[in-house]
């Protein structure tokens, strides 16, 4: 059967990646709508490509500008209303959501209100408002499918078991690209060395969370709301090698795990065409030409991020909203040489310490400590001057 699809940041690396495995298997899927930023030139191949229904862009500037150089019939929409708008599209059955940030949270939340199945690559959602997605999914039983590899490793590794038969989960970590530099070595690193990913090619902002292991950080927030998995059950493994994406143990001690090169491919087809499979043109696993697969246990001091996203997802409410938004500003700072690398960490810390957290929060009070935070962490780095 034909399932009709939306893709929220189809400019991406993610939403590129989809639109490759859709464009494979065009008779199974067909693009209803698409999202972008600000990248028009790379979203105008899509459009001629894909002959989306709607688009939507950033702005209403980016919305002027492209109603004049794409065909009539495509309804070009713009902002927070655009991506929601192409999210709950009548006929879209499924969305992707492969969007940067937060900014995500509202579309996925009105995708599922609309009925829509998710594949979930922006994780920063569930770290802002988990408890809020995963009960509406609940609510209107939409399954939401997970696109982040680690995540999309348990899913097929949890396949048809129950969760209270799950010991822990075991989410590895490739330790980034300063996984044998000491915090010294640290006061050195350039952008350029950062976003340089061992294993994997992704967009920016991911990049430098996975050098500070902050990515990790979050993948274990998403993995507790996910998996409904109480944080002592959740533990990161670094594996430099990325073959081994992630494991579950069982009851028995039994551990199954989901294994390939590392390639977004493979967990992008297995959401949108959950419960079957569809054929990848791409490298097989050779473990011999491997050889040998390495582990470590991370060091919580050398990756503080990692730990303060432990403690911030235990204290719940708001305070991972927090985390996320200020985590997101830094980021932002850092790529624009605004904020040195060691101090990426500290700034996120003094936001939390300055944040009164509201335990139970609705959506309006995730968007204003999502405000807060973003204001908070961009008047921090003004005063710091550096
Ligand atoms: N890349 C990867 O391999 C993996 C990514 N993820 C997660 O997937 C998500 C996407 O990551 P990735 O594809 O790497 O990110 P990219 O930066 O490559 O892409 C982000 C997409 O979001 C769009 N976008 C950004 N800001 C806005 C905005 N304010 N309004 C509308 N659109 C916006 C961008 O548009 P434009 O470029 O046109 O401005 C682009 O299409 C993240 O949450 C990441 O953590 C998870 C696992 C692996
Ligand atoms: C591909 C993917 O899912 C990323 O989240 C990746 O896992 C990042 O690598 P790290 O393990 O270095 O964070
Ligand atoms: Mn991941």
């Amino acid at each position: 059967m034909m399932k009709y699809l939306a893709i929220l940041g189809s400019t991406g690396s993610i939403g590129t990646q989809a639109l490759e495995v859709v464009q494979a298997h065009q008779d199974k899927f067909r693009v209803i709508g698409l999202s972008a930023g600000s990248n028009l030139t790379v979203l105008k191949k899509q459009i001629a490509t894909f002959s989306p229904k709607i688009v939507s862009v950033r702005s209403k500037d980016l919305a002027e500008k492209l109603r004049t150089e794409v065909r009539s019939d495509v309804k070009i929409v713009y902002g927070e209303e655009g991506l929601i708008e192409v999210a709950t599209q009548d006929d879209v059955d499924f969305v992707i959501t492969a969007l940067v940030g937060s900014i995500g949270l509202k579309p996925t939340i009105k995708a599922i209100e609309a009925n829509k199945q998710i594949g979930l690559a922006n994780k920063e959602t569930l770290v802002s408002g988990g408890h809020l997605v995963m009960e509406l999914a609940k609510q209107y039983d939409v399954p939401i499918i997970p696109i982040d590899s680690e995540h999309s490793a348990i899913y097929q590794s949890l396949n048809g078991e129950k969760n209270t038969q799950v010991n822990r989960i075991i989410l590895t970590a490739s330790g980034g690209p300063f996984r044998n530099k000491s915090r010294e070595d640290l006061k050195n690193v350039t952008i350029a060395d950062a976003l340089k990913h061992p294993n994997w090619t992704m967009g920016a902002k991911i990049t430098i969370d996975s050098a500070t292991m902050m990515n990790k950080g979050l993948e274990v927030i998403e993995a507790h709301w996910l998996f409904q998995m109480p944080y002592e059950k959740i533990d990161v493994m670094i594996h430099p090698e990325s073959i081994i994406h992630s494991m579950v143990e069982y009851i028995d001690r039994a551990i199954i795990a989901q294994l390939g090169t590392p390639d977004m491919k493979v967990p992008i087809q297995y959401a949108i065409s959950y419960p079957d499979r569809l054929n990848l043109n791409i490298d097989a696993l050779d473990l011999t030409q491997i050889g040998a697969l390495h582990f470590f246990k991370p060091d919580l001091e050398r990756f503080p991020s990692l730990k303060m996203a432990y403690q911030t997802g235990k204290e719940g409410g708001t305070m991972p909203t927090v985390l996320n938004a200020a985590n997101e500003v830094v980021v932002g700072a850092f790529l624009q040489g605004k904020v040195p690398f060691m101090e990426i960490e500290s700034i996120i810390d003094a936001i939390l310490g300055q944040h009164q957290k509201v335990k139970h929060p609705s959506i309006e009070e995730i968007m204003e400590a999502d405000r807060w935070a973003r204001v908070a962490t961009s008047t921090l780095i003004k005063s710091k001057g550096w």
